[in-house]
């Protein structure tokens, strides 16, 4: 039976990443349930074969009395803003003058939801947690194991923290609001609140109903990475199983950041989730160290909010 299960276990984690990480699933849903299902059953018949890493057990029991508090060990810092093409032309001159190399970027979607860490020890997925005031968030490990694209289990055996923005896709939110329309409960009123009450649900259950999903941004701590940019750590976290955007862009000047916050400025509203800026970020994490940090935010990267 071990040997079943741990089949099983492989070929649902795999199937599972194509539809809910790749969103390219290999085989029908039914083929998915029917292999969960027979896992649940084996699972039932040896219980002490169950791991906290197997599909099945991604809706955890009982509901918390309350959230623990947890210490981030490298603050969750926010980002400066830039609100026009001279705040980031201005922002992309500061960078160039606090390093002698040419300075190349990284450009990303803002998502607008909830910023999220998740830390892997020795590949397991062992606490996630909220931003909080960047120092203290709560610990919501419970919830966002519920949350599909969040593996479980991951190859990199080194400690990792990695950090996201928790999201309510536009199709997610339009049917909870009318689901709660029905029930004659309050909607929410955007994406954004509607993903935060969710994670702040102390019953993982009704969490796991809400169809939350991430995407993960950077990286708070990772042992022997030897990655020497912020592209490659987003390459190297899509390799380990991770969500990441599929729209981020490396730049190499600013004129190519324009062109970027120009195009989806204009393609924002064909996406199905919402965002509400663009993050520009120096590429190279050498020069990211040269340029630091002020109290609050890095100096080697600014977020462009669109005009309300
Ligand atoms: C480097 O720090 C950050 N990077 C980010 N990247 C994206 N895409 N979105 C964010 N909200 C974000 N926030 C912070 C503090």
């Amino acid at each position: 039976a071990q040997k079943e299960i741990e089949a099983l276990r492989e070929v649902l984690n795999q199937y599972g990443y194509e539809y809910y990480v790749l969103d390219k699933p290999s085989v029908p849903d039914v083929e998915y349930d029917q292999k969960l299902q027979e896992l649940r059953k084996l699972e039932e018949e040896f219980p002490e074969l169950v791991t906290k890493d197997s599909p099945t057990q991604r809706v955890g029991g009982e509901p918390l009395e309350a959230f623990q508090k947890v210490e981030h060990k490298v603050p969750m810092l926010s980002l400066g803003n830039a609100f026009n093409e001279q705040d980031l032309r201005d922002f992309a001159k500061r960078a160039a003058q606090g390093t002698d190399e040419p300075v190349s970027f990284v450009c990303e979607l803002k998502i607008d939801g909830l910023a999220i860490s998740l830390t892997y020890e020795n590949g397991k997925f062992i606490l996630g947690a909220t931003r909080g005031d960047g120092s203290i968030g709560e610990n919501i490990t419970s919830n966002l194991r519920t949350i599909r694209s969040i593996p479980l289990t991951i190859k990199e055996k080194e400690n990792l923290e990695v950090r996201g923005e928790a999201y309510m896709p536009h199709k997610s939110f339009l049917a909870l609001n009318e689901a709660r329309e029905e029930k004659e409960e309050e909607p929410f009123a955007n994406p954004r609140n509607a993903a935060a009450g969710s994670l702040r649900q102390l019953d993982p259950k009704i969490a796991a109903k809400r169809n939350l999903d991430i995407f993960l941004y950077g990286v708070g701590e990772w042992n022997n990475s030897n990655l020497t940019s912020h592209s490659d750590r987003l390459e190297a976290l899509s390799k380990l199983g991770f969500k990441t955007n599929p729209e981020w862009r490396k730049c190499e000047t600013i004129e190519e950041v324009l062109e970027y916050v120009e195009y989806w400025t204009n393609e924002r509203p064909n996406l199905n989730y919402e965002i509400d800026g663009i993050v520009v970020k120096v590429d190279n994490l050498d020069q990211q160290e040269e340029l630091g940090y002020t109290a609050k935010s890095p100096r080697w990267a600014i977020a462009y909010k669109f005009p309300a």
